[in-house]
């Protein structure tokens, strides 16, 4: 079975020019959002996916640019798609703040019965670091990295070959020991703030620090508007752009 991810945006947060982080995995068992920022459903919509064609959506954090788009895709598929459900795929952690610190607030309507995030989605919770079969063909382990001290984030690996971080600090061992020197993995989807202090993200410059054979398999993402002045400076790793589609197995 084949298993293609295909970014649907490569911005920050901050970005302006550029769509949200986030990526359709597409595969022939389905096809399966990571993150769902508020620019995702628009990114959908120009490559003529809608919404009823998603058969999940994992949630790597509660960021605005990472679940903005989820409210869309919920009052979508209830209108538009006869109340279909599409399931959501999170974490214990994230499942306590999501509904009540998030969607509620715009999708919260008794008057029609709609009080739970399950009247909206099928919600399928994940245990981290246990790999999860979410589709025949492919399974992600969901693993806490550091973003924002104190709030639950996930990084994710994909059939335990590639390595997908979403929006976490730089961890040199991590990157070193555990994604490629325990799993080789094959393919890493990194987030990159190309300049200033690396506070929640990984920097440019710290991402430069890696061996040459780690960089050649990094594909940079969450980058802002200026990336293009950054062409040619990023070592051995490359710009992902938004729409372009990574083979993960044939
Ligand atoms: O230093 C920072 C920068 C940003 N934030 C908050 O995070 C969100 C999303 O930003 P990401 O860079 O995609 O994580 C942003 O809207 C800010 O609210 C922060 O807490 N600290
Ligand atoms: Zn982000
Ligand atoms: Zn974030």
């Amino acid at each position: 079975m084949s298993l293609q991810i295909q970014m649907l945006g490569t911005g920050s947060a901050f970005a302006k020019t550029l769509y949200n982080t986030s990526a359709l995995v597409r595969s022939t068992n389905g096809n399966v959002l990571i993150d769902c920022g508020y620019s995702t459903p628009k990114s959908l919509h120009e490559i003529n996916i809608q919404p009823d064609q998603i058969d999940g959506i994992i949630i790597s954090h509660i960021h605005a640019d990472h679940v903005g788009g989820l409210e869309e895709m919920a009052f979508r598929l209830l209108y538009e798609f006869n109340h279909k459900k599409t399931k959501l795929f999170l974490t214990k952690s994230i499942a306590s703040i999501l509904w009540e610190n998030t969607l509620k607030g715009g999708m919260y309507n008794p008057s029609d019965g709609f009080t739970r995030i399950e009247d909206y989605f099928e919600i399928v919770l994940i245990d981290e670091h246990m790999p999860t079969e979410i589709l025949p063909g492919f399974t992600v382990e969901m693993i806490t990295t550091m973003h924002i001290p104190h709030k639950p984030n996930y990084s994710l690996f994909i059939n335990d070959q590639t390595f997908y971080s979403a929006d976490t600090q730089f961890n040199a061992e991590l990157l070193t020991q555990e994604v490629v020197n325990k799993r080789n993995c094959h393919t890493i989807l990194h987030d990159c703030q190309l300049s200033g202090h690396g506070a929640i993200h990984a920097t440019l410059e710290q991402l430069l620090t890696l061996p040459d054979d780690i960089q050649e398999r990094i594909y940079l993402m969450h980058y802002g508007d200026n990336m293009m002045n950054y062409i040619g400076k990023t070592g051995s790793m490359r710009f992902i752009q938004q729409h372009e589609v990574l083979i993960l197995s044939k």
